[in-house]
């Protein structure tokens, strides 16, 4: 029986990596809801442009990824239906896509947000679609460290939309929201790239797995998981989330610890896998609880008592 060809817009779609863009289009938009405090007037334009500005960025930075890494592609098992490796698309129809969703993107973020998520953004779609995908990846078994700030800037993308970054204070908050994704990406991808480290061995790309090895993978995970942790309690310390928060961080950080110990000495090859599918899970929770102990708990929580004076 013959498989129907993909449509061309499902093509289209798969270039944009859509389910990689919405938790990073989540995680700035829970960014651009922390930067507003309960009592101030939702800015609705700027909530809205800002998320579709800063998804359209991603989406061109994905299709750019593609354009650059179709060698790679082509020989990976993973990523060999990609719309490239197969020849349902042409380069040129690729790179006209990512100019035109780029364009887009500046254009919203520029007339409808502020220059500084602008800016911001454009950076890291430069970070992401040449600096890691054209450089980094192929050069050094820290890419993704290093590539990861790009996917980790979303929150501070999403503070910027809301506030501009006037303040001493945005920049921390913004910047500690960073590095927790960025400390959770190492462990997010080599879970996956120990299982993968055939594809990439043959692909000639130098992950940690493949220059390093297994078990050296392992330690860095745990090492990154420990940092992880302790960087998610810093929002409680610095005041910026209460204790629900604090709560809802470390059980979902004792569970992420659970992995990486269990994965030093796995029960059988797909556990690494788990660990990956836990770490998605684990950042989307992450940010739902942040979300919820700034906008929930000032609800569910008495207010001061108003004294009732009589005007007359
Ligand atoms: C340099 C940083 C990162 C690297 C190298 C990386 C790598 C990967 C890889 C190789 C996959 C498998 C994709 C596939 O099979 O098609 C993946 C999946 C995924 N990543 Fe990441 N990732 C990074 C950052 C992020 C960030 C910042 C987020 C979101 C905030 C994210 C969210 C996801 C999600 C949701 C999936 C699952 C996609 C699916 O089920 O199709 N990743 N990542
Ligand atoms: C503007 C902005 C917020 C940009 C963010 C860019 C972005 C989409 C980051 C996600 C990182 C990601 C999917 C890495 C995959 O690594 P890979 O490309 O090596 O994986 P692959 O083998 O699946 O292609």
């Amino acid at each position: 029986m013959s498989k129907t060809a993909p449509s061309p817009a499902s093509q289209y779609w798969a270039l944009t990596k859509p389910r990689v863009v919405a938790l990073i289009v989540f995680t700035a938009i829970i960014g651009m809801l922390l930067a507003i405090q309960p009592g101030d007037v939702w800015p609705w334009a700027r909530l809205c442009a800002g998320s579709v500005g800063i998804w359209l960025a991603a989406a061109s930075a994905a299709a750019i990824n593609h354009l650059l890494d179709q060698r790679i592609d082509k020989v990976m098992a993973r990523t060999a239906d990609r719309p490239l490796a197969t020849g349902s698309l042409r380069p040129a129809q690729v790179l006209g896509f990512a100019i035109a969703l780029g364009v887009a993107s500046m254009a919203i973020l520029l007339l409808l947000v502020n220059a500084i998520t602008a800016l911001l953004t454009f950076a890291s779609l430069i970070g992401y679609a040449f600096v890691y995908t054209g450089f980094l990846k192929r050069a050094t078994p820290q890419n993704i460290v290093i590539g990861g700030i790009a996917g980790a800037a979303p929150p501070l993308l999403g503070w910027a939309a809301v506030t501009g970054m006037q303040g001493a204070r945005d920049w921390e908050y913004a910047l500690l929201l960073v590095l927790i994704i960025f400390v959770w990406t190492p462990p997010h991808f080599w879970a996956l790239a120990i299982f993968r480290r055939e594809d990439y061995a043959r692909a000639l790309v130098p992950m940690l797995p493949v220059t390093h090895g297994v078990e050296y993978t392992r330690w860095q995970i745990l090492l990154y998981t420990v940092l992880l942790v302790v960087a998610t309690i810093l929002p409680w310390a610095t005041h910026m989330s209460g204790v629900f928060y604090l709560g809802g961080a470390l059980v979902l950080g004792a569970v992420f610890l659970w992995y990486a110990w269990k994965l030093l000495d796995p029960p059988d090859e797909f556990f690494a896998m788990r660990a990956f599918k836990y770490s998605i899970v684990y950042l989307m929770a992450l940010f739902a609880f942040l979300l919820l102990d700034h906008w929930l708990l000032p609800f569910l929580q008495p207010g001061p008592a108003v004294e009732f004076v009589p005007t007359a």
